[in-house]
Protein backbone atom coordinates (compact mmCIF):
# COMPACT_ATOMS: atom_id res chain seq x y z
CA UNK A 1 0.00 0.00 0.00
CA UNK A 2 1.47 3.51 -0.63
CA UNK A 3 1.71 6.63 1.57
CA UNK A 4 -1.23 8.34 -0.08
CA UNK A 5 -2.62 11.20 1.86
CA UNK A 6 -5.60 9.13 2.31
CA UNK A 7 -4.33 5.90 3.62
CA UNK A 8 -6.42 5.30 6.55
CA UNK A 9 -5.10 4.47 10.02
CA UNK A 10 -7.15 2.22 13.03
CA UNK A 11 -5.34 3.86 16.30
CA UNK A 12 -6.28 1.21 19.13
CA UNK A 13 -5.36 2.82 22.66
CA UNK A 14 -7.35 3.38 25.86
CA UNK A 15 -5.39 6.57 26.74
CA UNK A 16 -8.05 8.83 25.49
CA UNK A 17 -5.29 11.83 25.50
CA UNK A 18 -3.35 9.99 23.76
CA UNK A 19 -5.82 8.28 21.40
CA UNK A 20 -7.10 12.10 21.06
CA UNK A 21 -4.16 14.22 19.84
CA UNK A 22 -2.44 11.23 17.61
CA UNK A 23 -5.43 10.86 15.63
CA UNK A 24 -5.65 14.86 15.38
CA UNK A 25 -1.99 15.26 14.38
CA UNK A 26 -2.11 12.30 11.92
CA UNK A 27 -5.51 14.01 10.41
CA UNK A 28 -3.54 17.32 9.93
CA UNK A 29 -0.84 15.35 8.31
CA UNK A 30 -3.67 13.81 5.78
CA UNK A 31 -4.08 10.83 6.93
CA UNK A 32 -7.90 9.07 7.70
CA UNK A 33 -8.24 7.90 11.37
CA UNK A 34 -10.20 5.65 13.27
CA UNK A 35 -10.09 5.76 17.00
CA UNK A 36 -10.57 3.07 19.50
CA UNK A 37 -10.10 2.38 23.37
CA UNK A 38 -9.93 -1.19 23.10
CA UNK A 39 -8.97 -4.28 21.09
CA UNK A 40 -12.38 -5.57 20.46
CA UNK A 41 -13.43 -2.43 18.90
CA UNK A 42 -10.49 -2.66 17.55
CA UNK A 43 -11.14 -5.99 15.37
CA UNK A 44 -14.57 -5.13 14.92
CA UNK A 45 -13.17 -1.54 12.86
CA UNK A 46 -11.40 -4.31 11.16
CA UNK A 47 -13.75 -6.77 9.97
CA UNK A 48 -16.34 -3.34 9.12
CA UNK A 49 -13.68 -1.48 7.13
CA UNK A 50 -10.19 -1.65 5.22
CA UNK A 51 -7.08 -0.22 6.62
CA UNK A 52 -3.91 0.04 5.70
CA UNK A 53 -2.31 0.77 9.42
CA UNK A 54 -3.13 0.09 12.40
CA UNK A 55 -1.11 1.75 15.79
CA UNK A 56 -2.08 -0.28 18.96
CA UNK A 57 -1.20 -0.15 22.28
CA UNK A 58 -0.07 -3.30 24.14
CA UNK A 59 -1.77 -3.05 27.58
CA UNK A 60 -5.60 -2.24 26.55
CA UNK A 61 -8.29 -4.26 27.21
CA UNK A 62 -8.95 -7.17 25.61
CA UNK A 63 -5.32 -7.11 24.63
CA UNK A 64 -2.97 -8.39 27.60
CA UNK A 65 -2.39 -11.39 25.48
CA UNK A 66 -1.38 -9.78 22.53
CA UNK A 67 -4.97 -10.77 21.37
CA UNK A 68 -5.24 -7.70 18.47
CA UNK A 69 -1.64 -8.58 17.26
CA UNK A 70 -2.51 -11.91 16.93
CA UNK A 71 -5.88 -11.94 15.42
CA UNK A 72 -4.24 -8.63 13.56
CA UNK A 73 -1.80 -10.33 11.81
CA UNK A 74 -3.54 -13.77 11.32
CA UNK A 75 -6.95 -12.42 9.36
CA UNK A 76 -4.94 -9.19 8.24
CA UNK A 77 -1.86 -9.87 7.62
CA UNK A 78 -1.25 -7.22 4.63
CA UNK A 79 -1.87 -4.43 7.38
CA UNK A 80 1.29 -3.16 8.91
CA UNK A 81 1.36 -2.72 12.62
CA UNK A 82 2.72 -0.53 14.88
CA UNK A 83 3.13 -1.19 18.47
CA UNK A 84 3.35 1.81 20.68
CA UNK A 85 3.83 0.69 24.27
CA UNK A 86 4.29 2.67 27.29
CA UNK A 87 4.98 -0.68 29.64
CA UNK A 88 7.89 -2.27 27.36
CA UNK A 89 8.72 -5.89 28.13
CA UNK A 90 11.54 -8.45 26.81
CA UNK A 91 8.64 -10.85 26.12
CA UNK A 92 6.16 -8.51 24.77
CA UNK A 93 8.85 -7.10 22.59
CA UNK A 94 10.14 -10.37 21.60
CA UNK A 95 6.24 -11.66 20.11
CA UNK A 96 5.53 -8.14 18.78
CA UNK A 97 8.55 -9.23 16.30
CA UNK A 98 8.00 -12.79 15.89
CA UNK A 99 4.26 -11.94 14.71
CA UNK A 100 5.90 -9.36 12.28
CA UNK A 101 4.86 -5.95 13.21
CA UNK A 102 6.22 -2.96 11.47
CA UNK A 103 7.66 -0.99 14.46
CA UNK A 104 7.92 -1.28 18.23
CA UNK A 105 8.02 2.16 19.84
CA UNK A 106 8.00 3.76 23.14
CA UNK A 107 5.93 6.29 24.93
CA UNK A 108 6.29 9.07 24.92
CA UNK A 109 7.10 9.39 21.50
CA UNK A 110 7.36 12.61 19.51
CA UNK A 111 4.90 12.75 16.86
CA UNK A 112 7.64 13.66 14.07
CA UNK A 113 9.50 10.08 15.08
CA UNK A 114 5.75 8.53 14.87
CA UNK A 115 5.04 10.14 11.57
CA UNK A 116 8.27 8.87 9.97
CA UNK A 117 7.50 5.05 11.63
CA UNK A 118 3.89 5.75 9.69
CA UNK A 119 5.58 6.70 6.55
CA UNK A 120 7.87 3.82 6.59
CA UNK A 121 5.30 1.09 7.42
CA UNK A 122 2.99 2.30 4.73
CA UNK A 123 5.77 2.86 2.22
CA UNK A 124 6.23 -1.27 2.78
CA UNK A 125 5.15 -3.60 -0.07
CA UNK A 126 2.63 -5.23 1.17
CA UNK A 127 4.21 -8.60 0.34
CA UNK A 128 6.99 -7.55 2.24
CA UNK A 129 5.24 -8.14 5.58
CA UNK A 130 6.65 -11.53 7.18
CA UNK A 131 4.02 -14.32 8.03
CA UNK A 132 2.54 -14.92 11.45
CA UNK A 133 5.57 -17.85 12.21
CA UNK A 134 7.93 -18.80 9.70
CA UNK A 135 7.65 -22.79 9.08
CA UNK A 136 11.24 -24.63 9.52
CA UNK A 137 11.62 -24.14 5.74
CA UNK A 138 11.71 -20.77 5.57
CA UNK A 139 13.72 -20.46 8.25
CA UNK A 140 16.55 -22.68 6.83
CA UNK A 141 16.08 -20.21 3.90
CA UNK A 142 16.66 -17.61 6.28
CA UNK A 143 20.35 -18.72 6.53
CA UNK A 144 20.94 -17.89 2.82
CA UNK A 145 20.05 -13.87 3.83
CA UNK A 146 22.76 -13.88 6.29
CA UNK A 147 25.36 -15.74 4.78
CA UNK A 148 28.06 -14.31 6.67
CA UNK A 149 26.62 -15.81 10.48
CA UNK A 150 27.16 -18.87 10.29
CA UNK A 151 25.03 -21.46 11.83
CA UNK A 152 22.09 -24.26 11.41
CA UNK A 153 20.75 -24.89 15.43
CA UNK A 154 17.56 -24.17 16.40
CA UNK A 155 19.01 -21.29 18.25
CA UNK A 156 20.50 -20.10 15.21
CA UNK A 157 17.29 -20.46 13.06
CA UNK A 158 15.12 -18.40 15.66
CA UNK A 159 18.05 -16.09 15.72
CA UNK A 160 17.71 -15.35 11.88
CA UNK A 161 14.16 -15.25 12.16
CA UNK A 162 14.54 -12.18 14.39
CA UNK A 163 17.39 -10.40 12.99
CA UNK A 164 15.13 -10.46 9.52
CA UNK A 165 11.95 -9.04 11.75
CA UNK A 166 14.05 -6.62 13.68
CA UNK A 167 15.76 -5.08 10.79
CA UNK A 168 13.42 -3.37 8.88
CA UNK A 169 12.04 -1.35 11.93
CA UNK A 170 13.91 1.21 13.91
CA UNK A 171 13.94 -0.06 17.28
CA UNK A 172 16.57 0.03 19.65
CA UNK A 173 18.33 -3.21 20.28
CA UNK A 174 20.20 -4.94 23.51
CA UNK A 175 22.27 -7.84 22.19
CA UNK A 176 23.56 -9.91 24.97
CA UNK A 177 25.90 -13.37 24.85
CA UNK A 178 29.19 -14.27 26.33
CA UNK A 179 32.70 -13.05 24.42
CA UNK A 180 32.92 -13.99 21.31
CA UNK A 181 29.09 -15.10 20.73
CA UNK A 182 29.04 -12.86 17.37
CA UNK A 183 27.40 -9.84 19.09
CA UNK A 184 29.15 -7.38 16.44
CA UNK A 185 28.55 -9.29 13.82
CA UNK A 186 25.21 -9.64 14.29
CA UNK A 187 24.45 -5.83 14.71
CA UNK A 188 26.55 -5.08 11.66
CA UNK A 189 24.27 -7.75 10.08
CA UNK A 190 20.59 -5.90 11.26
CA UNK A 191 22.34 -2.40 9.94
CA UNK A 192 22.95 -3.88 7.14
CA UNK A 193 19.51 -5.28 6.34
CA UNK A 194 18.17 -1.85 7.30
CA UNK A 195 16.95 0.62 5.30
CA UNK A 196 20.08 2.82 6.99
CA UNK A 197 22.36 0.41 5.04
CA UNK A 198 23.62 3.11 2.54
CA UNK A 199 24.77 5.06 6.00
CA UNK A 200 27.70 4.24 8.74
CA UNK A 201 27.79 1.73 11.29
CA UNK A 202 29.65 3.26 13.96
CA UNK A 203 30.93 1.12 16.36
CA UNK A 204 31.73 2.79 19.82
CA UNK A 205 33.46 0.95 21.78
CA UNK A 206 32.48 2.25 25.50
CA UNK A 207 35.75 0.36 27.01
CA UNK A 208 37.98 2.60 24.73
CA UNK A 209 36.43 6.14 25.95
CA UNK A 210 37.40 7.45 29.31
CA UNK A 211 35.23 8.84 31.56
CA UNK A 212 36.41 11.98 31.65
CA UNK A 213 36.24 12.20 27.75
CA UNK A 214 33.08 10.91 26.89
CA UNK A 215 31.03 13.62 25.88
CA UNK A 216 33.77 15.11 23.82
CA UNK A 217 34.25 12.03 21.88
CA UNK A 218 30.94 11.21 21.33
CA UNK A 219 29.32 14.63 21.09
CA UNK A 220 32.36 16.18 19.74
CA UNK A 221 33.98 19.36 20.94
CA UNK A 222 34.82 23.23 19.76
CA UNK A 223 38.09 24.27 19.25
CA UNK A 224 39.44 26.16 23.08
CA UNK A 225 36.74 24.32 24.82
CA UNK A 226 39.13 22.86 27.27
CA UNK A 227 43.00 22.29 27.62
CA UNK A 228 43.82 19.86 24.67
CA UNK A 229 41.29 20.49 22.50
CA UNK A 230 43.27 22.37 19.79
CA UNK A 231 40.51 22.09 17.29
CA UNK A 232 37.39 21.90 16.29
CA UNK A 233 36.11 17.85 16.32
CA UNK A 234 32.89 16.47 15.32
CA UNK A 235 31.71 13.42 17.83
CA UNK A 236 31.48 9.69 16.97
CA UNK A 237 27.42 9.97 17.27
CA UNK A 238 27.54 13.04 14.36
CA UNK A 239 28.84 9.96 12.28
CA UNK A 240 26.39 7.37 12.99
CA UNK A 241 23.75 10.16 11.55
CA UNK A 242 21.18 8.38 9.93
CA UNK A 243 22.93 5.38 10.48
CA UNK A 244 23.23 3.22 13.57
CA UNK A 245 25.59 3.50 16.63
CA UNK A 246 26.87 0.21 18.09
CA UNK A 247 27.66 0.83 21.73
CA UNK A 248 30.20 -2.35 22.45
CA UNK A 249 30.61 -3.68 25.79
CA UNK A 250 27.73 -1.13 27.19
CA UNK A 251 27.61 -2.67 30.50
CA UNK A 252 31.21 -1.03 31.19
CA UNK A 253 29.63 2.35 31.17
CA UNK A 254 30.32 4.67 34.38
CA UNK A 255 27.19 6.48 35.47
CA UNK A 256 27.63 9.58 34.61
CA UNK A 257 28.53 8.69 30.86
CA UNK A 258 24.99 6.38 30.99
CA UNK A 259 23.04 9.81 32.06
CA UNK A 260 24.73 11.52 29.14
CA UNK A 261 23.64 8.76 27.32
CA UNK A 262 20.20 8.70 27.67
CA UNK A 263 19.49 12.34 27.33
CA UNK A 264 21.22 11.25 23.93
CA UNK A 265 18.75 8.55 22.92
CA UNK A 266 15.79 10.01 24.27
CA UNK A 267 16.11 13.49 22.63
CA UNK A 268 18.14 12.39 19.76
CA UNK A 269 20.12 15.29 20.05
CA UNK A 270 23.30 16.26 21.64
CA UNK A 271 25.53 19.19 22.14
CA UNK A 272 29.33 19.66 21.42
CA UNK A 273 31.33 20.62 24.29
CA UNK A 274 31.61 24.69 24.15
CA UNK A 275 28.92 24.66 21.70
CA UNK A 276 24.73 26.14 23.08
CA UNK A 277 23.09 24.72 20.80
CA UNK A 278 21.81 21.16 20.29
CA UNK A 279 22.33 19.37 17.48
CA UNK A 280 20.04 16.73 15.88
CA UNK A 281 20.49 13.18 14.89
CA UNK A 282 18.49 10.40 13.26
CA UNK A 283 20.43 7.06 14.49
CA UNK A 284 19.44 3.82 15.38
CA UNK A 285 21.11 2.48 18.50
CA UNK A 286 22.13 -1.19 18.87
CA UNK A 287 24.03 -1.85 22.31
CA UNK A 288 25.94 -5.28 23.57
CA UNK A 289 27.17 -6.07 26.92
CA UNK A 290 28.55 -9.65 27.85
CA UNK A 291 27.25 -8.36 31.13
CA UNK A 292 23.52 -9.63 32.95
CA UNK A 293 22.28 -5.79 32.97
CA UNK A 294 19.23 -6.90 34.45
CA UNK A 295 21.62 -7.88 37.06
CA UNK A 296 23.29 -4.94 36.95
CA UNK A 297 20.17 -2.64 36.76
CA UNK A 298 19.33 -4.91 40.26
CA UNK A 299 23.08 -3.92 42.00
CA UNK A 300 22.33 -0.56 41.05
CA UNK A 301 25.39 0.12 38.55
CA UNK A 302 23.16 0.71 35.31
CA UNK A 303 20.19 2.62 34.54
CA UNK A 304 17.03 1.51 34.75
CA UNK A 305 15.90 3.77 32.20
CA UNK A 306 18.53 3.49 30.10
CA UNK A 307 17.82 -0.37 29.83
CA UNK A 308 14.45 -0.11 29.08
CA UNK A 309 15.43 2.55 26.38
CA UNK A 310 17.82 0.43 24.88
CA UNK A 311 16.70 -2.80 25.35
CA UNK A 312 13.03 -2.74 23.94
CA UNK A 313 14.16 -5.78 22.07
CA UNK A 314 16.63 -7.92 24.19
CA UNK A 315 18.92 -10.68 21.54
CA UNK A 316 20.25 -13.16 23.64
CA UNK A 317 22.89 -15.00 21.87
CA UNK A 318 23.57 -18.87 23.20
CA UNK A 319 26.98 -19.62 23.90
CA UNK A 320 28.83 -21.93 21.09
CA UNK A 321 28.07 -25.22 22.98
CA UNK A 322 24.61 -24.80 22.88
CA UNK A 323 24.63 -24.73 19.39
CA UNK A 324 25.38 -27.98 18.88
CA UNK A 325 26.80 -29.54 15.44
CA UNK A 326 27.42 -25.73 14.63
CA UNK A 327 30.84 -25.87 15.96
CA UNK A 328 31.29 -28.43 13.58
CA UNK A 329 30.03 -26.09 10.71
CA UNK A 330 31.94 -23.20 11.66
CA UNK A 331 34.85 -24.82 11.61
CA UNK A 332 34.68 -26.42 8.08
CA UNK A 333 33.85 -22.65 7.05
CA UNK A 334 36.90 -21.30 8.85
CA UNK A 335 39.26 -23.30 7.52
CA UNK A 336 40.14 -22.74 3.98
CA UNK A 337 39.63 -18.96 4.95
CA UNK A 338 41.98 -19.30 7.76
CA UNK A 339 44.81 -21.55 5.91
CA UNK A 340 47.56 -20.14 4.18
CA UNK A 341 47.75 -20.90 0.50
CA UNK A 342 50.43 -23.02 0.62
CA UNK A 343 48.99 -25.53 3.47
CA UNK A 344 48.23 -29.23 2.65
CA UNK A 345 45.65 -29.25 5.10
CA UNK A 346 41.65 -30.15 3.67
CA UNK A 347 39.78 -30.86 7.12
CA UNK A 348 40.05 -32.34 10.68
CA UNK A 349 40.42 -35.78 12.12
CA UNK A 350 36.92 -37.26 14.23
CA UNK A 351 38.93 -37.02 17.22
CA UNK A 352 39.39 -33.53 16.46
CA UNK A 353 35.97 -33.31 15.77
CA UNK A 354 34.85 -35.14 18.94
CA UNK A 355 37.50 -32.44 21.08
CA UNK A 356 35.57 -29.86 19.37
CA UNK A 357 32.02 -31.22 20.33
CA UNK A 358 33.43 -31.89 23.74
CA UNK A 359 34.91 -28.96 24.70
CA UNK A 360 33.33 -25.66 26.42
CA UNK A 361 34.55 -23.10 24.10
CA UNK A 362 34.27 -19.54 27.24
CA UNK A 363 35.64 -17.53 24.40
CA UNK A 364 33.20 -19.11 21.78
CA UNK A 365 33.36 -18.34 18.07
CA UNK A 366 36.34 -16.50 18.35
CA UNK A 367 37.92 -19.17 20.09
CA UNK A 368 37.00 -21.47 17.69
CA UNK A 369 38.36 -19.19 15.25
CA UNK A 370 41.83 -18.71 16.73
CA UNK A 371 42.35 -22.40 17.66
CA UNK A 372 42.04 -23.06 14.22
CA UNK A 373 44.40 -20.62 12.76
CA UNK A 374 46.86 -21.91 15.00
CA UNK A 375 45.86 -25.49 14.32
CA UNK A 376 46.15 -24.99 10.38
CA UNK A 377 49.59 -23.50 10.76
CA UNK A 378 51.07 -25.91 12.81
CA UNK A 379 49.46 -29.13 10.94
CA UNK A 380 51.61 -31.22 9.18
CA UNK A 381 49.49 -33.82 7.56
CA UNK A 382 45.94 -33.01 5.61
CA UNK A 383 43.90 -33.47 8.58
CA UNK A 384 44.41 -31.75 11.83
CA UNK A 385 44.84 -33.83 14.60
CA UNK A 386 44.51 -33.28 18.16
CA UNK A 387 47.72 -32.66 18.99
CA UNK A 388 47.25 -29.59 16.63
CA UNK A 389 45.17 -27.93 19.28
CA UNK A 390 45.92 -25.65 22.00
CA UNK A 391 46.42 -26.94 24.84
CA UNK A 392 42.79 -26.22 26.85
CA UNK A 393 40.86 -28.36 23.74
CA UNK A 394 43.21 -31.49 24.79
CA UNK A 395 41.69 -31.91 28.28
CA UNK A 396 39.03 -34.12 28.82
CA UNK A 397 36.03 -31.21 29.98
CA UNK A 398 35.81 -30.10 33.28
CA UNK A 399 32.47 -29.37 34.39
CA UNK A 400 28.86 -30.31 34.08
CA UNK A 401 28.11 -33.94 33.65
CA UNK A 402 31.63 -34.52 32.74
CA UNK A 403 33.58 -32.61 35.70
CA UNK A 404 31.23 -34.97 37.82
CA UNK A 405 33.06 -38.12 36.63
CA UNK A 406 36.35 -36.79 37.31
CA UNK A 407 35.63 -35.16 40.77
CA UNK A 408 34.03 -39.02 41.06
CA UNK A 409 37.55 -40.60 40.30
CA UNK A 410 39.47 -37.81 41.30
CA UNK A 411 41.56 -36.66 44.72
CA UNK A 412 40.33 -33.33 46.00
CA UNK A 413 43.80 -31.72 44.54
CA UNK A 414 43.36 -33.01 41.23
CA UNK A 415 39.66 -31.89 41.08
CA UNK A 416 40.50 -28.33 42.67
CA UNK A 417 43.51 -28.56 40.12
CA UNK A 418 41.64 -29.05 37.04
CA UNK A 419 39.07 -26.44 38.28
CA UNK A 420 41.60 -24.14 38.70
CA UNK A 421 42.83 -24.90 35.37
CA UNK A 422 39.90 -24.61 33.69
CA UNK A 423 39.82 -20.77 35.78
CA UNK A 424 42.69 -19.76 33.99
CA UNK A 425 41.76 -20.68 30.59
CA UNK A 426 38.45 -18.80 30.64
CA UNK A 427 40.22 -15.88 32.21
CA UNK A 428 42.72 -15.73 29.09
CA UNK A 429 40.01 -16.39 26.41
CA UNK A 430 37.80 -13.78 28.13
CA UNK A 431 41.10 -10.78 28.32
CA UNK A 432 42.83 -12.21 24.80
CA UNK A 433 45.71 -13.48 26.78
CA UNK A 434 46.98 -10.10 28.43
CA UNK A 435 48.03 -11.59 31.49
CA UNK A 436 47.95 -7.84 33.60
CA UNK A 437 43.99 -7.91 32.91
CA UNK A 438 43.46 -11.58 33.75
CA UNK A 439 45.71 -10.92 36.81
CA UNK A 440 43.40 -8.00 38.10
CA UNK A 441 39.89 -9.92 37.18
CA UNK A 442 41.39 -12.43 39.41
CA UNK A 443 42.92 -10.59 42.11
CA UNK A 444 46.54 -11.70 41.81
CA UNK A 445 49.54 -10.12 41.07
CA UNK A 446 51.19 -10.34 37.32
CA UNK A 447 53.99 -12.13 39.32
CA UNK A 448 51.16 -14.59 41.25
CA UNK A 449 49.53 -14.98 38.01
CA UNK A 450 52.25 -15.76 36.32
CA UNK A 451 53.50 -18.70 38.62
CA UNK A 452 49.82 -19.97 38.26
CA UNK A 453 50.12 -20.30 34.43
CA UNK A 454 53.56 -22.08 34.32
CA UNK A 455 52.35 -24.69 37.23
CA UNK A 456 49.43 -25.32 34.80
CA UNK A 457 51.49 -24.81 31.94
CA UNK A 458 49.45 -22.58 30.11
CA UNK A 459 50.93 -20.46 27.59
CA UNK A 460 49.06 -17.39 27.70
CA UNK A 461 50.17 -16.30 24.18
CA UNK A 462 47.93 -18.88 22.90
CA UNK A 463 45.04 -16.92 23.70
CA UNK A 464 46.32 -13.77 22.18
CA UNK A 465 45.00 -12.62 18.32
N1 LIG B 1 27.85 -17.19 13.71
C1 LIG B 1 29.04 -16.76 13.26
N2 LIG B 1 29.45 -17.08 12.03
C2 LIG B 1 30.67 -16.68 11.56
N3 LIG B 1 31.54 -15.96 12.28
C3 LIG B 1 31.17 -15.59 13.51
C4 LIG B 1 29.91 -15.96 14.06
N4 LIG B 1 29.82 -15.45 15.30
C5 LIG B 1 30.97 -14.80 15.53
N5 LIG B 1 31.79 -14.88 14.45
C6 LIG B 1 33.18 -14.36 14.36
O1 LIG B 1 33.76 -14.52 15.66
C7 LIG B 1 34.52 -13.37 16.03
C8 LIG B 1 33.93 -12.74 17.28
O2 LIG B 1 32.64 -12.20 16.95
P1 LIG B 1 32.13 -10.80 17.53
O3 LIG B 1 33.25 -9.81 17.60
O4 LIG B 1 30.92 -10.40 16.76
O5 LIG B 1 31.76 -11.28 19.01
P2 LIG B 1 31.28 -10.41 20.27
O6 LIG B 1 30.20 -11.20 20.93
O7 LIG B 1 30.95 -9.01 19.81
O8 LIG B 1 32.59 -10.42 21.18
P3 LIG B 1 33.00 -9.43 22.41
O9 LIG B 1 31.94 -9.57 23.46
O10 LIG B 1 34.30 -9.99 22.87
O11 LIG B 1 33.10 -8.04 21.84
C9 LIG B 1 34.48 -12.45 14.81
O12 LIG B 1 35.61 -12.76 14.03
C10 LIG B 1 33.22 -12.86 14.09
O13 LIG B 1 33.29 -12.58 12.72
Amino acid sequence: MNDTPLARILIADDEPLYLRTTGELLRKSGYRCVCVADADAALAALNSEPFDLVLSDLNMPGNLKLELLREGRRNWSHIPLIVVTGVPSVPTAIESIRLGIADYLLKPVKFEDLLSSVRRALALPSNSLPAVERSEIERVGLTEKFPEIIGRSAAMLELFDIIDRVAETDTNILITGESGTGKEIVAKAIHQHSQRRDNNFQVIDCTAIPESLFESVLFGHVKGSFTGAVKDQSGLLSHGHRGTAFFDELGELPAASQAKLLRAIQEQTFTPVGKNTPIKVDTRFICATNRDLEFEVREGRFRRDLFYRLGVIHIMLPPLRERGDDVILLAERFLPQLRSARSSVVGFSDETLDCFRQYDWPGNIRELRNAIERAAALSRSELIQVADLPEPLRRPPTDGKAAGSVIGNASRDKALGNAEHSYLTSLLEKHSGNISQAAQQAGLSRQGMHKLLKKHEIAAADYRQ
